[in-house]
This record gives C-alpha cells, structure tokens and sequence, in this order.
C-alpha cells in the first residue's frame, strides 16, 4: 500500500456524489408541487396520513442509520471484534414493545405531536419540558450526523470539509422544508437503496482483495474478531451481552418508541394496524444495516490485519479507516468511491431530513400552536422557516463536534442514552404508573438529565484508560492485546476494577438509556407518592397502558387457547372523527382536535389498548 497522503476522486465520483444530491433535490421538489402541494400542516407534518409500511419501515430505519453507523460500526468491529453485533438481539424486544404498547396508545388518542400525550396524561409544562428536552438531543445529534461523512471525507480525500457540510446540510434543507414529510419519507427509501448498494459493493470488492471467503474468514477468524457471546455481567465493561443485548432494548424504546421523529411516521400510516406493520418491517431491515456494517469492519481486517492503518499513521482516527480502506480498495473501479461517498452521505441525509422535519413539527405543535392561533398558510409557512432554522443551527453543531474528537458512534449512542433515556423515562412513568403526578414527572425528567450529564460527562473525564477499558476482562473473545504485555495486564485491570463513585463513572455508555429511564421512573414515582399520587379516576383515559388487565388476559389466553387473540383495531386517524358518538363538525386542522381532547380529556372513548 503506497503511503500517500490522500486519494483522489476521478470525474466519475464526483458525478455519481453531485447526482445523489440532485435525486434527494428532484423528490424533494416533486413532493413541494404534486399532491396538495404542501399546502396544510396535515400534509407538511403527517403526509395526509396515508402512508403504507413498505416506505414507512425502510424512512423508520434510515432515520436513526446515518453515517455514523456506517463509519463508526465498521471501526467497532475492526477494533474490537465483532461483541457489538449482539445489539441485534435488542432489535426483537426493541420493535415489540413499541409495535404492541406505544404504538396503539399514541395512535388512538389521535396525537399530533408525542409531547401533546404528557399534556394529556400530565400538564403542559410536562409537555413543554419533553419538547425543549427532545430538540435539545436532537438538535446535538443533527452536528454529529452532518460532520461525520464530512470529517471522514475531508481527511482521506481531501474534499473541502466545509463544502461537503454546506452541500449536506443545504440540499437536505431545501427538500425537507419544500417537501415535508412525504418528501423526507421518500427519499429515505431512495437514500437507503444507495446505502445498502454501496456498502454491499464494497464488502464484494474487498473480500475478492482478501483473497476469497475462505481465506478472509481465515483472517479474521485467527486474528480473534469472531467474538462469542459474552456473557459477563460486570456493567462496565463496554461491550457484553448484557450491555448490547439488555442495554439496547433500552436504546431502541427510547429511539422507536417515544422519538418524535418515529411516532411521526407511525402517526402518518393510514391505519393503525398499517403503523404496526412498518414498526415490524423495521427489524430484518435494521438486521440486514447491522450485517453489512459488521461485515465491512471483518473485510477490513482481512485486508489490512492488525497493522493498524492508524499505527502507520495513515489516519488520525478510527473513524476514518473505512474510507481509507474504501478510496484503497476501489481506487482501480472507477465511479466506486462515489458511490460510496453518495451511499455515506445518503445515511446523513436521511437522518439529518427526519430530524429536522421532527423539530419543525413539535416547534410548531408543541411550542408555538398552542399560545397563537393562525391560519393554516401562516403555519405551514412558518413550518417550513423552522426547518430552515433548524437547518442553521445543525451547520454550527457540526463545529461543536468538530471540537469534541471522540469515536462518533459511541458519541451518538451516548447522546440517545443521555437524553433519549431520560425522555423514555418520563413516557414510561406517564405510561406505566397511573399513580404518577405532573411534579413527580417534571422532577423525574430533571433528576433523570442530572444523572445522565454527571455519569456521561463524568464517564467522558474520569474514565479509567481505555487502553485497559478495552482489554478482555476475562472474557471470551480473545484479541491479542499485542502492546500490552500479558504478564502485567492482571495486575493493571485489578488496581482498575473500579469501585464507588468510579463505578459509575465507568459504567459502559451502553447502560446509559437504562438507567436514566430508571432514574427517571424512580423519583417520579417517589415525588408522586410524597405530594399525592394521582387517582386512578383522575387520569385522561386511554393515556395509561393497563398492564395488570393485560397480564391477565394474557395469562386467560394461555389457560383458555380457544379465546381467539384479538387483532389490532382498524383504527384510523381522521380529523372528522368520532369522539364519544358525536362526529365533530370540522376538525380539519389538528389544533381543534387538540383543543378538544384536552378540554375534554376524560370524555373521550376509552380506548383498550390490547396486545
Ligand atoms: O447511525 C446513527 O446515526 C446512530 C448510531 C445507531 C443508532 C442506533 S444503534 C441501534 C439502532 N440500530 C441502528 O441501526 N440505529 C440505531
Ligand atoms: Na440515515
């Protein structure tokens, strides 16, 4: 391998990145001027409500499979071996859960925004702090989304950093903000057809580079990457079974089960039983994004062994190996590299699209609607001016990022857990505790942020070395820890087994969702108990999930087989619904449907929302 600084791009690459964007752009605007030509909120923020699951599940998985995974999975594995595909058994619990409770709950109280349900069930200051709380995590999680690809390219390829950021974030902008969310839905499906074919090309090149299957699998298999389940308990070490597989149906409730950016596309499916497909269909999808980020990472060790590309100084980070290893490997297919570079930034802007059409919308709804009233022009128009804004704000987190140089994958996964977490908190107490009050909830949320920026920020400064942090301890999978010497290395991870406060300091980021939700759900309930628990008669019906009468249908279901199980309501969202018999007169715009649940909150239908 020749030791050259950067590789370049032919015309080719170019042409393939520029007609990336110019496709996203042309859906973008087909969208601004077809249909209804974005022209009520209705439309703007939930695509009519008429999705179907096929597009729904493949924008469901796009939205939170940006180039971070793609970039930052592929590292993991190279690095550590392949422990972090067991994140995949997170998957199946983290699409049930979702699927069976939070999608029929939302879905029947005919929600605009998910943080209209902590009105319902709590107040509005409830509300008010779940979506200042959202835009805050989302908002961070745009920056790191918009400057990994840009990051990685810049350094291998020399491509202007800024320029790609621009580019990005301007397209992405445009075609959200004219198209809505049937816009940022379809190009989702476009953006991921780009994402699988590159990836996939490269895995093919790379295994023929290797030698063939055989003699890849040889490699990786000897140099110790094929890590076997891990079954030890200790929470901090990063990555075990229990961190990836436990931990990460925490992550995946707090991403599929309460992100607005989500709901919003179980909220725009036109039947409810519709939505509960697109959330099932996420699953071999989010399968087959795992497969082939893991794969990438073993094709790169089987090209390049454990010289590290970073020891022969060719990167400055393990972020930007798989665009080395990718500009090495296709430098002699022309038209590859682009595509590639279009398949990294189709992940960004399928990311950074759904992110910003989630702020506009709970800006909207959640902050703005309620204490003005307008026209429905006037709000779409000042719909698409957020997204504009929020378009801005996402370019200067993307330098906030530039400062903060840690590996991008677990930054985005320590955000989810630091914020997310909290947030999954706050809904599963609303959820799950009819007893829980409005000042339970709002102390829950703020211990629950305290917790997770004094573990995650602690963990960030006082983390043990994370030389010793990613040595086995004395677990399965075997990497040769070739700069240590193994005689010393007990002695080391002894005096660093942490203890107390330490801890908690070294607890792996991936336990971060689980206890802030728990922390959240804790001293909610504590407070609730302390200033008055809410009676069960007291709460707006069909915002709380009856887990005890669902226990015991299910447990009759078991005992008496012949009860038939009930399939998921026809459910369907219509303004001109009916609400405990009487159909309302107009509610084309959601405010009146609003309006109405929450002057009326315990009049309408009560909902069983059943498994
Ligand atoms: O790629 C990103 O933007 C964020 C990293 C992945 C987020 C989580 S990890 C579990 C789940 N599976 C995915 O592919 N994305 C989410
Ligand atoms: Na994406």
């Amino acid at each position: 391998m020749d030791p050259v600084e950067h590789k370049y791009f032919t015309v080719i690459d170019y042409v393939i990145f520029a007609l990336l964007l110019v496709a996203s752009m042309a859906i973008g605007l087909y969208y601004a001027f077809t249909g209804g030509r974005q022209s009520t909120t209705r439309e703007f923020m939930y695509a009519d409500r008429s999705m179907k699951c096929l597009p729904l599940s493949l924008s469901l998985m796009a939205t939170f499979q940006s180039a971070v995974a793609l970039i930052g999975t592929p590292a993991e594995v190279y690095s550590n071996g392949t422990q972090y595909w067991f994140i995949g058994c997170s998957y199946i619990l983290g699409l049930l859960i979702p699927a069976h409770i939070f999608i029929p709950l939302f879905y029947r109280l005919h929600l605009t925004s998910v943080y209209q349900y902590l009105e319902l069930r709590f107040c509005k200051a409830v509300r008010i702090c779940g979506t200042v709380t959202f835009i805050f995590q989302m908002v961070i999680y745009m920056g790191v989304g918009i400057y990994t690809p840009a990051l990685a390219l810049n350094a291998v390829t020399g491509f202007p950093l800024w320029g790609a950021v621009l580019a990005t974030g301007l397209v992405c902008t445009l075609y959200t903000a004219l198209g809505g969310l049937k816009a940022v839905v379809w190009t989702d499906v476009f953006q991921t057809v780009v994402m699988f074919t590159g990836q996939l090309a490269v895995i093919i090149v790379g295994v023929h580079q290797a030698g063939g299957l055989s003699d890849a699998w040889v490699k990786v298999r000897d140099g110790g990457l094929i890590s076997g389940i891990d079954l030890n308990p200790d929470p901090t070490v990063r990555h075990t079974f229990w961190t990836l597989g436990v931990g990460g149906v925490f992550l995946m409730l707090s991403l599929y089960g309460v992100n607005q950016a989500q709901v919003q596309r179980y909220l725009s499916s036109c039947t409810e039983k519709e939505a509960i497909m697109s959330c099932y269909m996420v699953f071999p999808c989010l399968q087959v994004a795992l497969m082939l980020s893991c794969l990438m990472g073993l094709v790169m060790y089987a090209c390049y062994g454990n010289n590290s590309l970073l020891e022969q100084q060719y990167i400055t980070s393990k972020d930007q190996m798989v665009l080395y290893f990718v500009m090495d490997m296709l430098q002699n297919f022309p038209g590859l590299p682009g595509l590639f570079v279009a398949c990294l930034f189709s992940a960004s802007l399928s990311t950074i699209s759904s992110a910003f059409n989630s702020l506009a919308t709970v800006t909207m709804v959640d902050l703005i609607k309620p204490h003005y009233s307008m026209t429905e022009a006037r709000a779409t128009l000042l719909s698409k001016i957020l997204a504009l804004s929020y378009g801005i704000i996402c370019l200067a987190m993307a330098y906030v990022v530039h400062l903060m140089n840690s590996s991008v994958l677990q930054a985005a996964l320590s955000i989810f857990g630091m914020v997310g977490g909290p947030l999954l908190g706050l809904f599963c107490l609303g959820i799950f505790f009819p007893c829980a009050n409005s000042i339970g909830a709002v102390i829950g949320l703020a211990a629950g942020l305290v917790m997770a920026f004094w573990v995650g920020i602690g963990g960030f400064l006082f983390r043990i070395p994370s030389s010793v942090q990613f040595l086995p301890l004395n677990s399965t999978n075997t990497i040769p820890a070739a700069s240590e010497n193994i005689t010393a290395v007990p002695a080391l991870i002894d005096a660093a087994r942490p203890v107390g406060l330490n801890g908690l300091y070294s607890l792996s980021y991936m336990w971060y969702s689980a206890l802030n939700s728990s922390t959240v759900v804790l001293i909610g309930l504590i407070i609730s108990f302390v200033t008055g628990p809410t009676k069960g008669d007291d709460v707006a019906s069909g915002t709380v999930y009856p887990v005890m009468r669902t226990a015991r249908s299910l447990l009759d279901k078991l005992v008496k087989p012949s009860a038939c199980c009930t399939a998921p309501s026809e459910h369907t969202i219509d303004d001109h619904k009916e609400v405990n018999g009487n159909v309302k007169e107009d509610a084309g715009t959601v405010e009146e449907t609003e309006t109405f649940l929450l002057s009326n909150p315990v009049s309408h239908v009560e909902h069983e929302t059943s498994v």
